[in-house]
């Protein structure tokens, strides 16, 4: 069972991360990882009209923390500490942007996460990156 469920990560980003908390919204959680929403709306646009990188790497990094941290519990120091992505296709203005974010493997110290993006009601991948995180010492949270 994960340390936490949708509704906990909900409440945890709304809490400790309210900037983004309101445009992401958990779509599926299981084992393996999590599917994150994200509510694309004008802020999200690049010249050209399409969804702008800055928003697709923000959607895959809180899936991937978001992903350990339903395996870990709520260790809010967990973070970033490499990550790529690619850019595949131009993602449509007027769509949604799904991330599944995987863990590939949850160590004591690292974690790493494969992610996936799409647009809503597509199956084709609009980008892929990977990401590792450190994961807190005891008595860090
Ligand atoms: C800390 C570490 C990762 C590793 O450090 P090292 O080279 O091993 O050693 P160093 O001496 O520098 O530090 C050791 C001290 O640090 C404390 N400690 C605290 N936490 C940790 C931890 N997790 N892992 C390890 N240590 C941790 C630890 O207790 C110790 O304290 P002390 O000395 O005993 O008192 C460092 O390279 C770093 O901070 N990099 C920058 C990372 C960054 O800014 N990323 C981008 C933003 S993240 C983000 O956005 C996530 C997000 C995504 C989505 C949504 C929301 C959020």
């Amino acid at each position: 069972m994960p340390h936490m469920d949708g509704s906990a990560l909900h409440d945890f980003l709304a809490r400790e991360f309210p900037q983004v908390a309101g445009e992401l919204a958990v779509e599926a959680l299981d084992e393996a990882g999590i599917t994150l929403r994200l509510r694309v709306s004008e802020r999200h646009l690049r010249p050209g009209g399409t969804v702008g990188g800055p928003s697709i790497f923000l959607l895959g990094d809180v899936a991937a923390y978001c992903a350990i941290l339903s395996r870990i519990g709520p260790r809010r120091l967990t973070v970033t500490t490499n990550a790529g992505i690619d850019f595949l296709r131009r993602p449509e203005a007027g769509r949604d942007l799904l991330c599944r974010a995987e863990v590939l493997k949850l160590g004591r110290t690292l974690a790493v996460v494969d992610a996936r993006f799409r647009s809503d009601g597509d199956v084709a991948a609009v980008a892929r990156a990977n990401f590792t995180y450190s994961i807190p010492p005891d008595g860090v949270s």
